[in-house]
């Protein structure tokens, strides 16, 4: 288990180090467009979670789509900052 900014963390580092086999790696060289796709992916499994699965799948889906807005923030070069000083 982590939280939001450990994960933030270990995203940055891997986008940086770029290891061998990294999923985020592959996402981030996707580019804005497919991140952003997938985003609206998950975004809407999240959504069809909420309205027919349980609590334990829709709290997955919400990691997931959470996962996939840091690769974003990530990949144009936001900080949590960034996005926290909105909250
Ligand atoms: N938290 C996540 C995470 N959440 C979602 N995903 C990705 O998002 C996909 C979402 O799954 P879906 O079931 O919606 O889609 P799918 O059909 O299985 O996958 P696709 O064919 O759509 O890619 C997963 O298959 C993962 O590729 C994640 N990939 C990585 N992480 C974490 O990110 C960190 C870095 O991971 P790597 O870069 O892979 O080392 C690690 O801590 C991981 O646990």
């Amino acid at each position: 288990m982590k939280t939001f900014d450990e994960l933030f963390a270990e995203l940055s580092d891997k986008a940086t180090t770029r290891p061998a086999g990294s999923g985020t790696v592959a996402a981030l060289d996707s580019g804005v467009h497919t991140l952003g796709k997938k985003i609206i992916e998950e975004a809407g499994e999240v959504w069809l979670a909420a309205e027919h699965e349980s609590d334990e799948e829709l709290g997955e889906e919400i990691s997931q789509l959470l996962y996939w807005l840091q690769v974003m923030m990530v990949k144009r070069g936001l900080s949590l900052d960034d996005v926290y000083r909105h909250l």
